[in-house]
């Protein structure tokens, strides 16, 4: 297995999920948080799904998979506690560019990572399936470092478009913008007399 870690703009593309239980309801969300149309298949689903079914944030066919199901489908998970089930899904599924099979990691042709994110930070981990208990243990820690990161990376980002689009030379730029990304330009203090001497020299 030799996976490319990416970020995937998914708004406004069609994703897929067959099952309607815990493992289902985690990818709808993460999918639909970020922006996917998500149709779920399954006779059952769980409260949670319920509920985001009731507030019209996914559609639900309340069915057992049929191959005509996944036509549309631009991302497929296959979720089911079914393994007849899952196989037949991932025979009439080869025409879809992304295929996640959360019961076994090397099957489909992709695996969801576990993810920390605050704000514009996003931090991915992945054992390539080999042991999601030590993903989530490692994101335990990282939560513990970067909790507190949002608002510095809100920092980093205004400092760099305005630092980007001013007249210095490439040389003070490339200079600054090394500066800001030490540790000590989280203290707000130290922001704010960053902005003001890039505020004068703008
Ligand atoms: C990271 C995280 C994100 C998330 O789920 O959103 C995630 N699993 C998490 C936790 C977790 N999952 C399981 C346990 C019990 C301990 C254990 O079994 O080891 C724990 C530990 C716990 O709960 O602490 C059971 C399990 N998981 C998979 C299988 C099937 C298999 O191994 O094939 C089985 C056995 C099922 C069974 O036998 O019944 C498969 C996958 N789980 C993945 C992701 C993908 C690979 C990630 C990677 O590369 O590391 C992949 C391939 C699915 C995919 O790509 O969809 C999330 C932590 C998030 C957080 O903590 O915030
Ligand atoms: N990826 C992970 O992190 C992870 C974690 C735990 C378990 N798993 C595996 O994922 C699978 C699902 O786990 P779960 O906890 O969500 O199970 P679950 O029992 O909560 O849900 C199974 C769902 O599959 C649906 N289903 C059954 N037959 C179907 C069919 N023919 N068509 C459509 N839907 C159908 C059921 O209605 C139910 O909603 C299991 O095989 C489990 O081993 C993966």
């Amino acid at each position: 297995m030799s996976q490319l870690p990416l970020m995937v703009e998914m708004t406004g593309l069609c994703a897929v999920v067959i099952g309607g239980g815990k493992v289902a309801c985690k990818r709808a969300k993460a999918l639909v948080e970020n922006g996917a149309i998500v149709t779920i298949i399954s006779p059952h689903l769980t409260d949670s799904l319920q509920e985001l079914v009731s507030l019209g944030k996914i559609k639900w066919l309340d069915k057992r998979f049929e191959a005509s199901d996944a036509r549309e489908a631009f991302l497929l998970v296959v979720a089911t506690d079914d393994e007849e089930v899952n196989e037949r899904v991932l025979q009439v599924a080869a025409h879809i560019p992304l295929i996640n099979d959360a019961t076994n990691a090397e099957r489909g042709n992709i695996t969801f990572p576990g993810v920390f994110r605050k704000g514009k930070l996003t931090i991915s981990v992945s054992t390539a399936g080999a042991s999601p208990g030590l993903t989530s243990s490692i994101l335990s820690k990282i939560r513990e470092h970067y909790d507190d990161y949002g608002p510095y990376v809100d920092f980093l980002y205004e400092c760099r478009q305005q630092i980007k689009h001013s007249s210095m030379d490439e040389g003070e730029k490339r200079r600054l913008l090394r500066e800001i990304v030490e540790e000590r330009y989280k203290d707000e203090e130290e922001q704010r007399q960053f902005k003001e001497a890039i505020d004068r020299r703008w």
